[in-house]
């Protein structure tokens, strides 16, 4: 890494977060090493954006703790979440990612107006500085998020569906940044749904069904079993039932 520091090992202890008093992350307990690589999988409404945001530190857990990731995170949003009706350059989306070093109100300097301009070519954005990121298409919306996740240049990198939606060009370049991230030893946690990609990329797996389904080697994790139980547990789902007190 360009100087950052090595990610520390980051611990979930019997970890709950709820949304509206429903738990969408049920006790969960576990490690992500350093430098590891893991998908997030699991059926819709199985709780992994809930989990990617309580790692970010942007969702309170009701019940027990994140260890290890504070200061640490960048966080890619699934781009669903996002508006962009609002009028922002390419460029000044991408200089949201040295907020933590600037500051929100402080003045950005020409050297953090050059890395981002850096950071959009390495993406394969030159000369969309200016644009507005309301007339990109998806696959260049996610470059420009790409671009600003390369300025803040964090140890652990957490994507939500870092390519759904995306044309097969934009998704292979996209893909061989996480690749470049991962060989320089971040941390890396990705929410997916495309199985056969995270067999063949991602060494590590948490199935997450609300609860814990498997967390360890990928091929120990996605057996037919689990993911029937994944399956049965989101059918069964009791949409009402509160968060356990404990
Ligand atoms: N802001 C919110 N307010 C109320 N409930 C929410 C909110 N966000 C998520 N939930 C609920 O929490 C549960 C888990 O949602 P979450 O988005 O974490 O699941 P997910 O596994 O990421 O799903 P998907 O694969 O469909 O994106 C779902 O039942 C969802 O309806």
């Amino acid at each position: 890494m360009n100087g950052v520091a090595a990610p520390a090992e980051i611990r979930l202890a019997d970890l709950t977060v709820s949304h509206q008093r429903r738990a969408a992350v049920h006790h969960l307990s576990g490690r992500f090493a350093p430098g590891s690589l893991t998908a997030v999988v699991g059926p819709n409404g199985a709780g992994k954006t809930t989990l990617l945001r309580a790692l970010a530190g942007l969702h309170r857990p009701d019940h027990g703790r994140i260890e290890g990731a504070a200061g640490q995170v960048a966080l890619l949003p699934q781009q669903a979440l996002l508006d962009r009706g609002f009028p922002l350059s390419c460029l000044d989306a991408v200089l949201f990612g040295l907020w933590g070093e600037s500051g929100a109100f402080r003045a950005i300097g020409r050297a953090g107006r050059d890395r981002a301009a850096e950071a959009l070519a390495a993406v394969g954005l030159q000369g969309f500085a200016r644009r507005p990121v309301g007339s990109l298409s998806a696959g260049q919306f996610q470059r420009v998020l790409f671009a600003r996740l390369l300025l803040q240049d964090a140890p652990v990198i957490l994507l939500d569906e870092p390519f759904n939606a995306l044309d097969a060009r934009t998704a292979a370049e996209l893909l061989g940044v996480v690749r470049r991230w991962h060989g320089e030893g971040r941390t890396i946690v990705a929410v997916l749904h495309d199985l056969e990609l995270v067999r063949r990329e991602f060494p590590e797996t948490l199935l997450l069904a609300r609860d814990c389904l498997g967390w360890g080697p990928t091929g120990e994790v996605l057996t037919a079993a689990n993911r029937l139980r994944a399956r049965m547990m989101a059918e069964a789902w009791d949409e009402q039932a509160e968060a356990c007190a404990a």
